[in-house]
């Protein structure tokens, strides 16, 4: 079983992907992961995000990579979203991503091309999302839990500007996948949203309607 989890940024689909994960006993890939291990590769071989051998030659990345914690600030995300504009960068981390999903026993997806280019074919998918404030008043909020000193007006630029760049490039943008479900998690509990996001899957999982316009 595959479960694809699509959405922008700080929506809330890592925390309902992972939830997912544990109440159907599925491993999770967060592939944004990949995309912002290119970018701060480029950035310490001092290379162009935008410009495509940089980032291609990034794509080529030690997994050691992944476990920096670095990889999770804004800037990288940023630099992921300039990297990931790429056909080439897309290419080179397609498989990886596919092999991850047609694992035996299933798996669960979380990023922004999951429902429509990696596994347009999942048993179900999911398309998270929540108004630009309410997710930069998340991002806020992890950021001072981090010790950082975040100023609400460059996250609320940052996220839109990475929501412009996602959804209107010309390879892979982010939109709702031809079957999935919209989940707004703008004025949910964390809780809340995993337990609609269980419904929906289930639902879809059945073959039921889910009440949700599709
Ligand atoms: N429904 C929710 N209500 C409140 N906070 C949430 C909700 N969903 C996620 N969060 C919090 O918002 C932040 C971003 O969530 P995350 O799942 O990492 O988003 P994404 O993977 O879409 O970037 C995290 O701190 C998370 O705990
Ligand atoms: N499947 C994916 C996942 C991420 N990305 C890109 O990588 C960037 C970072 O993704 P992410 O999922 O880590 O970002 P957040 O939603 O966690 O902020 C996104 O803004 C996208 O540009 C992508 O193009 N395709």
């Amino acid at each position: 079983m595959i479960i694809a989890v699509d959405g922008p940024a700080a929506s809330g689909k890592g925390t309902i992907a992972k939830a997912l994960g544990r109440h159907y006993g599925l491993p999770v890939l967060d592939t944004g992961l990949l995309y912002r291990a290119v970018g701060l590769s480029v950035l310490k071989a001092g290379g162009d995000p935008d410009h495509e051998a940089d980032a291609l030659a990034a794509c080529g990345f030690d997994d050691a990579i992944l476990g920096d914690s670095a990889l999770r600030s804004e800037a990288v995300g940023s630099l992921a979203s300039r990297v990931s504009v790429h056909q080439v960068v897309r290419d080179a981390l397609v498989q990886r991503q596919r092999d991850f999903a047609t694992q035996p026993g299933g798996a669960i997806l979380d990023g922004r091309d999951i429902g429509t280019v990696i596994a347009p074919d999942a048993d179900a998918k999911i398309f998270v999302t929540a108004s630009v404030h309410v997710r930069a008043e998340r991002r806020y909020k992890d950021a001072l839990a981090h010790g950082g000193h975040p100023d609400m007006d460059s996250l609320i630029a940052d996220i839109q500007a990475r929501d412009t760049r996602d959804m209107s490039r010309d390879h892979a943008p982010l939109k709702l996948a031809e079957g999935a479900d919209l989940l707004d998690t703008s004025d949910l509990t964390i809780e809340s949203a995993v337990q609609r996001a269980i419904a929906l899957v289930d639902a879809q999982l059945e073959g039921r309607p889910s009440g949700v316009t599709r």
